[in-house]
């Protein structure tokens, strides 16, 4: 007999793993990762600190951090022929597609492939945290057919990052908030990308094939694709009262506005956007220009009042990364690179006390009774 069980559309308010990485506690309002909150983290600490944090259970000391810096950079360089791949793919491709190919290429390299131990799963996952930046970067540039900027392994992880997109050494402030966004994106629980890594590596497939499966469902605009859509909404309108209007319009004709709303904070502001609400009013200050902070705080009360819906991170995270210059098609691989940590930490989980994904369905389909034949 078939045991009865719920059945939630959108899988809403259901537990899918029992896992130490990370809780969103909508009651306390904190992202607790491995015990401690993530917005309170993002005062002092930077994006290395969560990765240490996130496959090491703790925080490093300045020498574990120290090797922890050099065994990713050790890391950084792709294998020439994965830029010839990228090289191949059409003009059109978008960067998260490039992304897709790169990662999933990478897998060829991996001597140890059918080892998902704990020890050789982690080495992996730095495996993936010192090339994953150079993809995105450098497949971006590729397709965009410009020259492959290689890394320049004097700078901290994320001032490497910033470089090979742009080719520029970030200023020091541009350095701290970019680092804050990867870190506010490292790691969140269950979203649908986490869960698409974990129900691919729950089969006992690897690491690869588990991010992978994660780019594709991160590019959609119901999850990171959002991040991208907010910054051409907010250029498609331009000014203060054409955004006011342009999302009424949106509201009217039943559209999503993307940039609100999430399936866990729904009634709230998401934290993470409003930090980087903070960084925004700091890099439009900082240059002297403060449309796109109004731009955001006017839309912010038209979908309260409207709605009763408050901003997730991509809708603050889209114009910071557009003040530090970074080309919109490139926002949500950014969101990707920084959740690398959160997925790579989420599979050595799943490997570690594993059991298949294989939910049933409640058919709504009709039954035919084979014995009565159907008339032509
Ligand atoms: C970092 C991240 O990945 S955060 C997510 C980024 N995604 C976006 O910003 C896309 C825009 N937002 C959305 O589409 C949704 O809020 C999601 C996908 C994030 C969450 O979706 P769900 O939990 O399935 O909520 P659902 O879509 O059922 O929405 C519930 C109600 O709120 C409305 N709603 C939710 N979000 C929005 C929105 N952004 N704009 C307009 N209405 C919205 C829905 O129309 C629905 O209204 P109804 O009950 O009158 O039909
Ligand atoms: O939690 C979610 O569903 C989406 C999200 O905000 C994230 O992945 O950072």
């Amino acid at each position: 007999m078939t045991r009865q069980v719920n059945y939630s559309p959108g899988l809403d308010g259901v537990i899918a793993a029992e896992t130490k990485l990370s809780f969103l506690d909508t009651i306390h309002s904190e992202i607790v990762i491995q015990g401690y909150d993530l917005i309170r983290l993002s005062e002092n600490n930077d994006y290395l600190d969560i990765v240490f944090l996130l496959l090491h259970e703790r925080f490093p000391s300045s020498e574990e951090k120290r090797i922890q810096e050099q065994t990713l950079k050790d890391e950084y360089d792709v294998p020439e022929d994965i830029l010839k791949i990228l090289k191949l793919l059409p003009e059109k491709t978008h960067p998260m597609d490039g992304l897709r190919t790169g990662i999933s290429a990478l897998a060829g390299y991996d001597a140890q492939i059918n080892d998902r131990s704990l020890t050789v799963n982690k080495k992996r996952a730095y495996t993936l945290l010192g090339k994953v930046p150079n993809i995105v970067a450098n497949s971006y540039r590729v397709l965009n057919k410009q020259d492959v900027v290689p890394p320049k392994k004097d700078l901290s992880y994320s001032a490497n990052f910033y470089y090979m997109i742009t080719g520029k050494v970030p200023s020091a402030i541009e350095e701290k908030i970019f680092d804050q966004s990867l870190l506010l994106y490292s790691e969140h629980e269950m979203p649908n990308s986490t869960f698409t890594a974990r129900v691919i590596a729950s089969t006992q497939s690897d690491l690869y094939g588990a991010l992978t499966g994660a780019v594709a469902s991160l590019k959609g605009s119901l999850h990171g694709g959002a991040n991208e859509a907010v910054m051409y909404m907010l250029l498609e309108a331009g000014s203060v009262e054409k955004f006011k209007q342009l999302l009424k319009q949106k509201l009217a004709s039943k559209e999503k506005i993307m940039g609100f709303g999430h399936r866990v904070y729904m009634k709230k502001m998401d934290p993470r956007a409003l930090i980087m609400k903070k960084a925004l009013k700091q890099l439009c200050d900082s240059k002297g220009d403060d449309l796109l902070y109004k731009m955001c705080e006017a839309g912010e009360v038209v979908m309260e009042r409207e709605k009763g819906l408050y901003p997730n991170l991509d809708y603050y995270a889209a114009p910071v990364y557009y003040m530090l210059g970074l080309p919109i098609e490139i926002y949500t691989p950014i969101f990707f690179s920084a959740r690398t940590v959160g997925l790579c930490a989420h599979v050595v989980e799943q490997h570690a006390n594993n059991r298949l994904f294989r939910p049933r369905v409640n058919y709504i389909g009709e039954r035919h009774n084979p014995n009565v034949l159907s008339k032509p």
